[in-house]
Order: structure tokens, then sequence, then C-alpha cells
């Protein structure tokens, strides 16, 4: 948890209709992460399986103060023959956007993918056009790499990603560590 209150936590079978909400309905989605109508027995299958914390991704709530404000999740990316790394990313409910807890839930998860797993990287690569998300990883401490041109198909167009990351050598010390 954090000063502002926002913590990460496991995700519960009552959060289901939320996430189901988050990316499967264009609407709460929003501009930059509605991909198409997906399989509504996807993410209940997912859950009954792993609880969304599997070896290879996982899925975490954003809450604030028993609020949920929707959810980080990651998924390992091949980064070499032998190195892998995270890929995360992160969705709020549209009346959590533009508070800063999108930010904050970004630093939250880097320190616990840094502090649970051995990866040396956070890789989070966002739309072009996605000025809010780029702004929210550069305050979360990540670093801009470049532009991935036509690096993903949304919505009928192939659009151009900026990559960003954040490496085990970048994060703050814990202050609360010795
Ligand atoms: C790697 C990925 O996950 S890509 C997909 C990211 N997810 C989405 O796009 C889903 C919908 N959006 C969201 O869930 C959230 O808005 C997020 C995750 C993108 C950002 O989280 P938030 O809590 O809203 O961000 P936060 O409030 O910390 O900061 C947003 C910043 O972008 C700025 N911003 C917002 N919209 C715009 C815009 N259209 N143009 C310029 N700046 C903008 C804000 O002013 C703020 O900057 P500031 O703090 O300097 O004033």
């Amino acid at each position: 948890m954090t000063e502002t209150g926002v913590a990460l936590r496991p995700v519960h079978e009552d959060d289901l209709p939320m996430l189901e909400a988050l990316t499967n309905d264009p609407q709460a989605a929003g501009a930059f992460e509605w991909h198409g109508w997906h399989d509504p027995h996807f993410l209940r299958r997912r859950w009954s399986e792993s609880g969304m914390l599997a070896a290879d991704n996982g899925m975490l709530m954003i809450d604030l103060d028993g609020q949920r404000l929707g959810f980080v999740s990651w998924h390992k990316t091949r980064s070499g023959s032998t190195s892998y790394c995270w890929n995360a990313g992160l969705v709020l409910i549209p009346e959590a956007r533009g508070h800063g807890y999108g930010t904050e839930a970004q630093r939250l998860l880097v320190r616990y993918l840094f502090a649970h797993t051995q990866m040396n990287r956070v890789e989070a690569s966002t739309e072009a056009g996605n000025v809010a998300e780029q702004r929210s990883l550069t305050k979360a401490g990540f670093t801009r790499e470049g532009v991935l041109r036509g690096y993903a198909f949304r919505d009928g167009a192939w659009r151009d990603h900026v990559l960003y990351s954040m490496l085990r050598s970048d994060l703050d010390p814990d202050p609360e560590r010795d």
C-alpha cells in the first residue's frame, strides 16, 4: 500500500464482473484498450485454474480503501535465447482515471514483480496516441525507449506503440528495508 491508500491484491471471485466489464465492454475499456469481444467465460476459466496468478502471467486488483479501481496484469516475454522479461499493463474504471491511481498502481506492480521474481526488466508498451499512459509510465519511473512502428492491430488499423521499461537497477531502494 502507498500513502495514497492504493494497494494491489489478488483477484476474488466477486471481482470477475468488473474485470469482464473492463475487458469486454467498449465504453469501460476506453479508446485504446478495446480489442473486440472475447470469450465471456475466459476470465472465469483463468480464475478457476490459477486465481489469475500463473507462473508466466498474472493479474491483481487495484484497490483504494476497499474500493475496486481496476486491475494490473503482466505476462512473460522472451527477450533472448535464455532471457525473459515481464510485459505489464493496467486498466482503471473510467471514474478512477486522472487521479494518479494508475501511476501508483504501476509503481506498486514493478516493486512487486522485482521483489517476488528474479526478472531484470519490466516493459510496457502503449499506443502512440495514449498520452495519459505515457505520462503515467514516466511518472512511475519508466524510461521511454522508442517507437515500435506499425506494432499492433486495433480497430481496423496498425498502430505505432511507444516502448517503456524499468530495470531492477532503476528501482529506488525500499526505504523500509535496511
Ligand atoms: C501498458 C498499458 O497498460 S497501455 C493501456 C493503459 N490503459 C488504458 O489506456 C485504459 C484506460 N486508462 C486508464 O486506465 C488510466 O487512465 C491510465 C492507466 C492510462 C493512467 O492512469 P491514471 O491514474 O489515469 O494516470 P494519472 O492520473 O497518474 O496520470 C495521467 C497523466 O496523463 C495526463 N493526461 C491524461 N489525458 C491526457 C491527454 N489526453 N493528453 C495529455 N495528457 C493527458 C494527465 O494530465 C496526467 O498527467 P499529470 O499528472 O502530469 O497531470
